[in-house]
């Protein structure tokens, strides 16, 4: 098939097929339609305002309109590259504040931060710190009641960057046992597979693949890519995680020349900067694919890549080739954004209850609780991740 003329579509247009996309996932997300008659009824969150970033598509759509149904006004921004603008539409219709479109760049996204901050929210949802670390740097904290973090990256930077320290409890969902499993093994495993053949139209037996990063979302993409019938590289700076790689039979190296000489395909997944440099570039293959599937697209050092490419031209709209001096081309996918969110449809469904549910009844416990929980981040509690889970299972037993 070939490829197909965009149309730019009405407001109106772009609300239905929004509100569509929207349904169909509501139909898959029983855990969150029971938590939206929960709050209709109790009205956790009356009178508050909650802040978020958190990619704008349908299934975060659905956490919104759980959140809304429990007397909350939502304000939101997404990710940069993967706002569905059609999604992000509906929820306006709604009557949820949504800041940000799919075009805009990091610059952009800072300043969606900014505005979702000046509606002074009384809770927090982050997904990479963003809110989190503006709102302690540049925003009157005192009637913050406490936030929620998404990723390990947040987690990261909130652990780091602001030393553990933050003015009120932070639940870092994904520190949860149960979102490590569901939706970063097996939600980015099969999506980062998914994204990688939208984007390429490439077959996947016989392909060397190398994985930077064997966390949870590494090891499930290792897994998931391996059972497809590719060749898989684990690379890994954690003895611990490098043996468990091994012991589930795959071979661990490092970035070393003949790893970078042969492998096809290299997909960083370690939440850390600068994993791939200039130095790795000019030792890969002719016609190497780089892509990633950590948060943010700082794992490769794209502007050294930009600085030493003779040229550079996008073929596709998620393929960018660059010319080496040497006359060598490497591909970039999505440029460098998550492979999942930019170049697919994202997490599954399913995996998307799970982990949004475990943010909403996170933000119910913080409304309960948070006075007598410690500051800054901490993991989810255990009566959260317990409430989660038994009625995950029940749903998918
Ligand atoms: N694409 C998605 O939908 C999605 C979903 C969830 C999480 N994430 C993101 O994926 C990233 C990884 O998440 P995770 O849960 O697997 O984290 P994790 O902490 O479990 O795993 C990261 C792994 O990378 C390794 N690592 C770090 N620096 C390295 C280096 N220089 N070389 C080799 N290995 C190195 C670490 O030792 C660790 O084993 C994070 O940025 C997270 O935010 C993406």
């Amino acid at each position: 098939m070939g490829l197909q003329q965009a149309v730019a579509l009405t407001n109106e247009e772009q609300i239905a097929k929004g509100r569509k996309g929207i349904h169909w996932a509501e139909l898959h997300m029983s855990l969150l339609r029971e938590l939206r008659e929960d709050f209709a009824e109790k009205q956790p969150f009356a009178g508050l305002t909650i802040g978020i970033c958190i990619h704008v598509e349908p299934k975060t759509a659905v956490l919104c309109r759980t959140l809304q149904a429990g007397g909350a006004k939502v304000v939101i921004t997404g990710s940069p590259g993967t706002t569905q603008d059609a999604v992000a539409a509906a929820m306006k219709a709604e009557g949820i504040v949504v800041y940000g479109q799919r075009s805009d760049d990091r610059a952009r996204h800072l300043e969606n931060i900014h505005q979702v901050l000046g509606h002074d929210p009384d809770l927090l949802m982050d997904n990479g710190a963003d809110l989190a670390i503006k709102m302690a740097k540049h925003f009157d904290t005192s009637r913050l009641i406490g936030g929620t973090e998404e990723t390990t990256t947040g987690a990261n930077l909130l652990r780091e960057d602001l030393g553990g320290q933050f003015p009120v409890p932070v639940i870092v969902i994904n520190d949860s046992p149960l979102k490590k499993i569901m939706e970063n093994e097996h939600g980015v495993g099969q999506t980062i597979i998914e994204g990688f053949m939208r984007t390429t139209n490439l077959l996947l037996p016989t392909r060397r693949f190398v994985i930077i990063g064997y966390g949870a979302c590494g090891r499930g993409i290792a897994k998931y890519l391996r059972n497809l019938g590719s060749q898989v590289v684990v690379v890994e700076r954690d003895p611990i995680a490098g043996l468990e790689a091994a012991l589930d039979g795959f071979k661990v190296a490092g970035l070393d020349n003949q790893t970078l000489a042969s492998g096809q395909v290299f997909i960083t997944v370690t939440g850390r900067p600068d994993i791939i440099g200039k130095e790795h570039f000019a030792k890969m293959s002719d016609g190497a694919i780089l892509a990633n599937a950590g948060h943010f697209s700082w794992e490769m050092d794209l502007a050294g890549l930009r600085e030493t490419a003779a040229s550079s031209d996008r073929i596709t709209e998620h393929i960018e080739q660059f010319e080496m001096p040497d006359g060598r081309r490497l591909m970039l996918l999505t440029r460098g954004e998550m492979l999942n969110l930019a170049g697919g449809g994202g997490n599954p469904v399913e995996t998307m209850d799970l982990g949004l549910s475990l943010q909403a009844v996170s933000l119910r416990y913080l409304v309960l609780n948070s006075r007598s929980m410690k500051q800054g981040p901490q993991s989810v509690p255990h009566a959260v991740n317990i409430e989660v889970s038994s009625k995950m299972l029940k749903q998918l037993s």
